[in-house]
């Protein structure tokens, strides 16, 4: 790019922030005019009823954000935090059979509730899970009692989820008409199944809080708006068009998975956008390094750092007469994946491999909820680089007309 062209990106940049400023999307100012108190009121209703089961139904922005907090935050095995109290959290997302029967297997039903979440309110694999969990629901705790156990999240006005609770007295949080739904983590979408797992819904909105501060305050020089260019640029000048997101901790792989609907859904139009992906170090330096290192000059990695394990595990010292074991002994494992994540980065760099590092602290509520508003804002102010509507989905709609036919819905 031309000396000219790079400072045409960088007033199309200072454009983008400040349109972002002066116009903000519904997201931009949801952690500042966010009441987290119904989600966390019926939250604790949940957890005062000793319920032992939650389950999260929900697809696309509606479950890829509640399931990247519960993930990097709740306990991976047991599902629920047994230092903090509360139910297992489980998310019937996909309309597939095998794990909504294994969801049903080892729920106690008498004890579970439901958290039903579309912003449409008539996604098809969304009330396909519905129907089948309210059948369950019924069999064990009737036709009347089963609704007090069941919870819409959805639009205030709009979708049959508001006309199913005006039937039968469901509780209903809404989503914000004017935050979309890969935009919606941080609205009762995330913050409700964050507090009935314990987790703290108002450091969650802390902390995207003080990124939007930020953002006003550095505008265009904000890292996330600066990382926007970066990436634009790596795709039209570079050709770098496939985005590698690799955080460094298992509790961040479902970020990644976040991530991948906010990018790719934003900003894949009119040909545009570039190609997110997930990986995870280090277990996919043994399964995709290669191609990053040797493969074709077409990806940027962006590696997510954790500076601080929230746990950490002694390597025993053992087998000192064998070199190529015994010298892992009085280590730590949060340690050795630190020095890989760094040794990645140096390989990377050292082969002509472009790669940029998000450095997080410690996964807390807070830190994720800067990362979710960064990565939102990034997002937006990309929107504008490319020149599309990063906030619609247009391309969907095709393959649900043609679902809503063949499964015989009226007028399809
Ligand atoms: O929240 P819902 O209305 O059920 O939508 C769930 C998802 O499906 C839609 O088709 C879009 O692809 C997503 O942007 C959305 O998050």
């Amino acid at each position: 790019m031309s000396e000219t062209e790079l400072e045409g990106l960088s007033s199309r940049l200072e454009g983008a922030a400040s349109t972002l400023l002066e116009n903000p999307p519904g997201f931009f100012e949801l952690p500042k005019t966010a009441d987290p108190g119904p989600s966390k009121a019926l939250a604790e209703e949940v957890r005062a009823s000793g319920a032992t089961d939650f389950v999260h139904v929900g697809i696309g922005g509606s479950a890829l954000g509640p399931i990247a907090v519960q993930r990097a935050l709740n306990h991976p095995y047991y599902n629920a935090l047994p230092d903090r109290g509360g139910p297992r959290v489980h998310f019937a997302e996909n309309t597939d059979p095998a794990t909504l029967a294994a969801i049903l297997d080892v729920a106690d039903l008498r004890n579970t509730w439901v958290n039903v979440v579309t912003k449409s309110g008539s996604t098809a694999e969304t009330m396909a899970n519905f129907l089948v969990v309210r059948g369950a629901l019924i069999e064990v705790l009737g036709e009347e009692g089963y609704a007090e156990r069941v919870v819409f999240t959805t639009d205030p006005e709009e979708g049959y989820l508001n006309q199913i609770s005006a039937r039968e007295g469901m509780r209903t949080l809404h989503i914000p008409p004017n935050v979309g739904g890969r935009f919606s983590v941080l609205t009762p979408v995330g913050l409700f199944p964050a507090a009935v797992a314990g987790l703290d819904a108002d450091a969650l909105l802390r902390g995207a809080a003080e990124c939007a501060d930020e953002v006003r305050e550095m505008g265009a020089q904000h890292p996330a708006v600066q990382g926007a260019a970066y990436h634009y640029l790596m795709d039209a000048n570079k050709g770098r068009n496939v985005r590698v997101m690799m955080p460094y901790a298992d509790a961040l792989d479902r970020l990644a998975a976040w991530f991948v609907q906010l990018w790719a859904e934003s900003l894949g139009k009119d040909g545009k956008g570039s190609t997110p992906h997930g990986a995870v170090g280090t277990t996919d330096q043994h399964s995709q390094v290669q191609l990053y290192m040797e493969g074709p000059q077409d990806k940027v990695i962006e590696i997510v750092e954790v500076e601080e394990h929230a746990r950490d595990l002694p390597i025993p010292e053992a087998y000192a007469d064998l070199e190529g074991v015994g010298y892992l002994g009085g280590h730590t494992m949060g340690e050795l994946l630190n020095v890989e994540c760094d040794a990645t980065r140096k390989a990377l760099t050292e082969a002509g491999r472009p790669n940029s590092t998000i450095k997080l602290g410690a996964i807390n509520e807070e830190n994720l909820g800067y990362l979710f508003q960064a990565l939102e804002v990034q997002t937006a102010i990309s929107g504008s680089l490319y020149g599309v509507n990063a906030f619609d989905q247009p391309g969907v709609e095709a393959g649900k007309q043609i679902t809503y036919s063949r499964m015989g819905r009226p007028g399809y």
